[in-house]
This record gives C-alpha cells, structure tokens and sequence, in this order.
C-alpha cells in the first residue's frame, strides 16, 4: 500500500445518515404503446444509509433492485421522491452541479466480463473517471492509477495490460480501482461477486470490507446470493415488486424474520444440516407484473399468510387456497397476451386456450368440500369467464374474497427494539403477527 493513499483514508463517525431516501419511485415510461402502464420499477421506498454501514438490497430477480441502486446514485431519473445525501437532494440537481456529485458515488458491476472495455488499456479504464472530472495534472493521474492498481492488489505494470488478459476476479479488482478513483463517500455494489468462482468470491469481498475499512465507504450491497448477504451486510433490505418489505439488522432479520415475504425468502434456502426440519414455504405462482402491480400489499397474491376477510376466518385452508389460486389464474390469463388468431378466434366464438375455465375450476375445488355460498361466487366467475369478461370474473371474487391485503397498501410497522422495519399489515394489533401464524400451506 503506497503512502500517500494510506494518508488519505478517513475515519468516518458510523451511525450517522448519509442518504435518506423519502418516497422515492422510478418508472419506466417507454412511450410509444398507446395505454401502456409504465413499469414500476421502484415503487415509493423510504429507508436510510447510515455513514460506513453496508446495506444490503436482496429479492427476486426483477424486483427493482439495480434500478433502485441506479436512481440513488442518479444514474437512472427518479419519477418521484427525494435521495438526500447529507441532506442535499440529488434528484434537483443537474449540469455542473449533478457532475460534480457524482464524484462522490460510484457503481461497481456484475459483470467484469462485459463492464471493462475491451479496446482500453487498464490504466486508461482506471483513469477515465479522473479525466472526466479534470483531476489533478496528467502526471498526477498516473500516479494515481498507478496507486490505485496496488490498492486493490494488482501490480503497476499492469497498467498497460488489457482486460482480456485478467482472469475474472482481477477484472472485478479493475472495476473497484476506477470506481474509487474519485474517492467516494457511497459505492453501488451491484451483484460485485456474482460472476465469480466461489474460491475468488472470498477474496473480492476481502478486499471490499478492507477498502471499506481503509476508506471509510459507505456500501449498498445488491445481492441474490443471501449467504454472501448474511456475511458481509450490517442492515439488509428485502425488496418485491418495488417495494421495500423489511428492513434491519443483519443477524436479527436472518434469524427471526418479521414480514411474511422475508419467511417465504429465507426459507428457501437450503439447509446445510439435511436433519434440520426447517419448515419451507414454497411460494406459488410469479410476482405480478410491475406494469400492474396489486393496489393493497405488493405480496398479496402470493401471501401464505394473507390475511382473510372475517366472514371466513374458520373455513378450510385447502379451500382458501384454492380460491387464492383461482383468483392468481384468472389474473395470469389476463397477462398472457391473446394472440390475433385467438381474438379473432373469440369473436368468432370459438373455442380458444382461454375457454377451459370449467376444466380449472374442476382442478382446483374438485375434490374438496366446498360450501354452497363459496361454490355460488366461483361458478358466478366461471360464469363471467366464459362470456369473455375476466375483469368482472376478477371483480366478483375480489369482492367476496378480498380483503385488507388487496385493498390497502400496509404502512411500514417497527417490530424491533432496533428499529426494525416491516411493510405487513399483519403488525396491526387486531391480527395475528406474522411469525405466530401458520402460513394456510403448512397446515
Ligand atoms: N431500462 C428499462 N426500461 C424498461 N424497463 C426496465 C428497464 N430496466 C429495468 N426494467 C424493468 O424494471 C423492473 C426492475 O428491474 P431491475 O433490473 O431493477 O430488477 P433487479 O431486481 O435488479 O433484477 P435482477 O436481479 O434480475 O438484476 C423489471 O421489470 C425490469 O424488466
């Protein structure tokens, strides 16, 4: 390590806010489609950063989590909302002032393979950032390369090295030496170690906890891999359909998860111990799609904990679940796109893909015991199926069926002495909290 770098690092006071994100959305609007919903990438968050944490950032693939981890450090325009670093909304800001910000906030991506380019020389990849911002004389820059090459453990003389010449890993260390280039406070880690063998994945995050260290950086750590999560985050944030679902201290959200979608997550997991009988909750179905996400909670129409409306608070879990999967079928089939030939097919009336509703409904309430008031709204929605109005088939079961969780969206609840947060309207004390119910499919 050169001495001049080790004179820079920073102590930082940890506990204090360094991004506060207030209601923050961002939708993809691409225009063009006539009617066309935007996509709700990121759809109204609230959640801090504290000064030298790493938070973590985990869902399901296309929960909004890059998209999210863009728009904070202002790559990506937010549609609504505030992102204050240190107070300033860097949202209002644009031209000399937007530049000079970003300085401070640095994005590290997947993929080493395809972020590096091909035709410049490491130095040249490394330096960019600095020419750019006019850092310093040229000679300066070199040296700061030259420094940076060795901070994150790579050798001087590989400044004049191409990318295709490094294996993945030390791709991955070129891509952290040009994201701190600039030295900055925040850095986006974007699935850092994702792409990488698992033997290597040790090492870069090795040397991201001692950069952080060193440096005093403050982590947004976008994961899948929950394993790596646990290890290397102090706080996570667990992301659907985007929104922000719990979020708090690492060990304690792992160990006792709040919200119902943070059971369903975690306990997908595999078990090291094959003796351990951790109970595991398969999700149904697909999370619906961010161009129409559901109006109350972002993860009722999958909830194994949903709460039910009163009037059948005792009927057969089989039986609910039953309805649940009705109602996400009727759902899905208004996703699928009807080709031409079945639109044409429907107005000719014809049978098409979309005309065996009796054969589904056969499926799912066939051999349970149904009451007759329940059978008396399936069939009404079989009914409406068939005569092509799923909207009003749809409508029917939401009325009878529905309940909190489809209407309201759920406030964000504290459920521990650590500040804890959960998005479920389970925390309201009139129902049962989430880690007391029995999900309807474990019983
Ligand atoms: N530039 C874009 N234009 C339109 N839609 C987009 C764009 N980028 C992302 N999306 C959509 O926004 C939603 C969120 O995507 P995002 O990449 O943020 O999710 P993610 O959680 O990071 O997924 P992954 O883990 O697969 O990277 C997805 O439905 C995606 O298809």
């Amino acid at each position: 390590m050169s001495e001049q770098v080790q004179q820079e690092s920073v102590s930082v006071a940890t506990g204090e806010t360094l991004v506060e994100v207030n209601d923050l959305k961002t939708y993809y609007d691409e225009g063009g489609i006539v009617d066309s919903n935007p996509v709700k990438a990121v759809d109204g968050v609230d959640f801090e950063i504290k000064r030298g944490e790493t938070l973590g950032l985990v869902g399901e693939s296309g929960c909004g989590k890059t998209t999210l981890g863009r728009t904070l450090i202002q790559l990506e325009d937010s549609t609504s909302g505030e992102v204050l670093f240190d107070g300033t909304d860097v949202t209002e800001l644009s031209g000399k002032e937007l530049k000079d910000w970003r300085r401070n906030s640095q994005m590290v991506f997947q993929d080493p393979e395809s972020s590096l380019n091909d035709r410049m020389t490491i130095g040249e990849i490394v330096r960019e950032p600095l020419d750019v911002h006019d850092w310093n004389t040229p000679q300066e820059r070199r040296e700061r390369v030259r420094e940076l090459l060795d901070v994150v453990g790579l050798q001087p003389q590989h400044y004049y090295r191409y990318p295709h010449q490094f294996s993945g890993g030390q791709r991955q260390r070129i891509g952290i030496a040009r994201a701190l280039a600039l030295e900055p406070e925040f850095v986006v880690l974007d699935e850092p170690v994702s792409a990488l063998d698992v033997s290597v994945q040790a090492q870069i995050l090795n040397l991201l906890e001692d950069l952080q260290d060193e440096f005093g950086l403050t982590y947004l750590f976008i994961a899948h891999d929950l394993s790596v999560v646990r290890h290397i985050c102090d706080r996570v944030a667990v992301m659907y359909l985007g929104n922000i679902m719990e979020l708090g201290d690492t060990e304690e959200l792992f160990e006792n998860p709040k919200n119902p979608y943070t059971h369903s997550l975690l306990s997908a997991i595999p078990e090291p111990d094959p003796k351990a009988n951790k109970e595991r909750i398969t999700l149904r179905g697909t999370p619906p799609s961010p161009r129409d996400p559901p109006k109350g909670c972002p993860f009722t129409t999958r909830c194994p904990m949903k709460i039910r409306p009163e009037k059948y608070q005792d009927m057969d879990s089989d039986v609910w679940v039953a309805i649940e999967v009705f109602r996400e079928v009727l759902r899905e089939r208004s996703r699928a796109d009807k080709s031409l030939t079945e639109q044409a097919k429907e107005l000719l009336g014809m049978e098409t893909r979309f005309s065996d509703i009796g054969e589904i409904k056969h499926e799912l309430f066939g051999d349970l015991d149904i009451s007759g008031e329940v059978e008396r709204y399936v069939d009404e929605a079989a009914d409406h199926v068939e005569n092509n109005d799923e909207a009003e088939a749809r409508r029917v079961l939401r009325e009878e069926f529905g309940s909190i969780c489809d209407y309201e969206k759920p406030d964000d609840y504290v459920v521990s002495d650590t500040g804890r947060v959960s998005h479920c309207h389970r925390h309201k004390s009139e129902y049962t909290e989430p880690d007391e119910f029995v999900p309807y499919t474990e019983r």
